[in-house]
């Protein structure tokens, strides 16, 4: 079973304004509300996939409302600590053609609903998984994840680490089975600029050295590296795709490695299955479901049988044949 935790939860408010005015009112010609935070929509896009996962945090308020019902219409199994006071933030996303974003701090939370939280997760069994992604609000330490693998780490979990910075850095001694950082989040902590799959390539395995077993960082348009449990290294491409919503692009790339693995596929295919479903995000609105998530696999999967034929290389073997038309390959991620 896969457990994932949301510190700090939002409504995702997309708005869609054709102009981007300071100190006058802009006006939105579209608008969608979504349950957000990074955990939740690996939760999500694991649920679409048929994956089996719960996933758990701290919820408040009448925002928390929202996407507790959200989840459950969506047939997501939850398992959130529901905060007494303080609301769940709203994080606002101006999408179009002004890529902006707008998150809130979030509630206080007291850390008695934080040890409530953990002794919810003291009962996941051993065997299971445990994704600790997303921001950690200020109002609690920020090495939490460390704090958290120190306390269950002696019970036979597997972490899946998805932070940034010092989040991420303070997580590695602890050996996580999975990370996936982005490439300007390499660059940041390694004081570099690495833009494609075999730039970043050397950064992942310095961050495999540190402990952490699984490395696959993600470089937008350009695809995403992996440098496995047994120091192998796997790029892929991305799928061309149009990019409507950078929002989740990453947490889908989580959730499809996860999704992967759990069907018992090796690195390599793994790794372009996340490529897929974080294309298959970026060219939706809001979350990708199943069918485009597919369409755009046995589009990449065509891509690489292409590219390795014309390299004179084994060709790659797609799980299906469906691949619709996509345009223009674009990317990036929130
Ligand atoms: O403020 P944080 O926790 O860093 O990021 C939160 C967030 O931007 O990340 C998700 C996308 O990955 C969104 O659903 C959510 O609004």
């Amino acid at each position: 079973m896969i457990y994932t935790v949301t510190f700090n939860p939002s409504v995702d408010y997309v708005m869609h304004p054709t102009t981007l005015d300071m100190g006058y009112t802009n006006r939105s010609t579209a608008e969608e509300f979504y349950a957000g935070g990074n955990g939740i929509n690996v939760s999500t896009i694991l649920t679409e996939l048929d994956v089996d996962n719960v996933a758990m945090g701290l919820i408040g308020g009448f925002t928390g409302e929202f996407v507790l019902d959200t989840l459950q219409a969506q047939g997501i199994n939850t398992n959130f600590v529901r905060l007494d006071k303080g609301n769940t933030r709203i994080n606002v996303k101006l999408n179009g053609i002004i890529m902006t974003i707008i998150n809130g701090m979030g509630p206080n939370i007291p850390i008695a609903k934080v040890d409530e939280l953990f002794r919810r997760i003291d009962r996941i069994q051993a065997g299971s998984t445990l994704v600790l992604t997303g921001s950690i609000p200020s109002c609690l330490p920020d090495d939490m994840y460390d704090i958290m693998m120190s306390r269950f780490g002696d019970r036979g979990i597997r972490f899946v680490v998805d932070a940034p910075g010092d989040l991420l850095m303070n997580a590695l001694a602890a050996k996580p089975f999975f990370i996936k950082p982005n490439n300007h989040e390499v660059g940041r902590i390694f004081g570099a600029n690495p833009e494609t799959p075999e730039e970043v390539l050397p950064y992942a395995r310095l961050l495999h050295e540190k402990g952490a077993q699984n490395v696959l960082v993600s470089c937008g348009g350009y695809g995403a590296a992996l440098v496995d449990e047994y120091g192998q290294e796997h790029t892929t491409k991305c799928p061309p795709c149009r990019l409507v919503n950078a929002t989740g692009a990453g947490d889908s790339m989580v959730a499809g490695f996860l999704a992967a693995l759990d069907r018992g596929w090796d690195y390599g295919d793994a790794l372009n299955y996340a490529s897929a479903c974080g294309s298959a995000t970026a060219a939706s609105n809001g979350l990708a479901n199943r069918e485009t998530i597919e369409r755009f696999y046995n589009s990449l999967v065509h891509l690489l049988e292409d590219e390795a034929s014309k390299a004179g290389q084994d060709p790659v073997e797609p799980v299906a044949h469906d691949a619709g038309d996509v345009e223009n390959a674009s990317d990036s991620e929130d």
